[in-house]
């Protein structure tokens, strides 16, 4: 069964915002041009996501500058544009006036995102940046940890909204860690708390996944690190990639979609 977004958003549960970056990755792996991302933008939004997300990276390790065109060009939902904070990238987003932006922090040396921003550290650049992408238009989301000075200071630095970095609640769950996995629930469950209080839009994201995929062993009926965050009341938005993508491989991208959304609005009405 494919759900549309409207029926998503009709019953409270989070949008989906699906990461296409690892279409990238594997064309990149051979040079070509396929498999395209956008293509598979095209069909994500078919197949009923919300939101297409991607990340252009300094080192262009998978979604490129002219990737980035024609996903503005072509996808007719909202496209969110994850970013480091430095010139360059300001300057492409300016020139792109994507819908939304999540400024993230970037290491050349990881293999993916590792944490989140430090907004407090640095509270001048990121306000700088909050205040010149809104007003080329584009609604900025800072990508953070859940944690309470964070916060705080995405709120004072005029962000509307927060995406609280799951990387670790979901590498909890890949290892079947419960006490990990319920100490960055609660960490989590507080960040959703905080963010509602200053008025933030609070989204989710990274590394989350389903558990039919979950290695032999382990059981498939145990909650997922996607419901488990999509119960959260006040999440509004989930951004999901890597697992997503991967599931793909096994089930197709189109069934992959309608499996996550699925999850999402179980986990709101149960
Ligand atoms: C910011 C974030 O959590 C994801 O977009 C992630 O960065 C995907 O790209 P990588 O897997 O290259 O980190
Ligand atoms: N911001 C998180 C995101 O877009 C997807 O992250 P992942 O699911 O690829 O880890």
């Amino acid at each position: 069964m494919t759900f549309s977004g409207t029926l998503l958003t009709d019953l409270n549960a989070p949008l989906l915002g699906v990461n296409i970056d690892h279409v990238a990755t594997v064309r990149n792996a051979r040079g070509g041009v396929f498999p395209d991302p956008v293509r598979a933008a095209m069909l994500a939004v078919e197949a009923g996501a919300d939101i297409i997300t991607f990340h252009l990276r300094e080192d262009r390790r998978h979604i490129r500058d002219e990737d980035v065109v024609r996903l503005k060009q072509q996808v007719p939902v909202p496209i969110n544009f994850e970013a480091a904070v430095t010139d360059e990238m300001l300057d492409i987003i300016e020139r792109t006036r994507p819908e939304h932006v999540c400024l993230v922090p970037e290491r050349r040396q990881e293999v993916t995102t590792e944490g989140g921003l430090d907004v407090a550290g640095q509270f001048d650049r990121m306000a700088a940046a909050c205040a010149r992408l809104a007003a080329a238009g584009s609604r900025v989301s800072l990508f953070i940890g859940a944690d309470p000075m964070q916060i705080e200071a995405s709120a004072r630095a005029g962000a509307p909204c927060v995406e609280l970095h799951t990387g670790a609640l979901a590498n909890a769950w890949w290892a079947g860690d419960q006490v990990a996995l319920q100490h960055e629930l609660a960490r989590l469950r507080e960040g959703v708390r905080i963010g509602r209080s200053l008025g933030l839009r609070t989204h989710a994201g990274h590394g989350l996944a389903l558990s039919s995929d979950l290695p032999d062993g382990r059981d498939p009926s145990e909650p997922s690190s996607t419901a488990i965050v999509a119960a959260l009341p006040d999440v509004s938005e989930l951004h999901i990639g890597h697992a997503l993508i991967g599931r793909a491989v096994f089930v197709g991208l189109r069934q992959a979609i309608a499996d996550f959304k699925g999850e999402a609005i179980r986990a709101r009405t149960a």
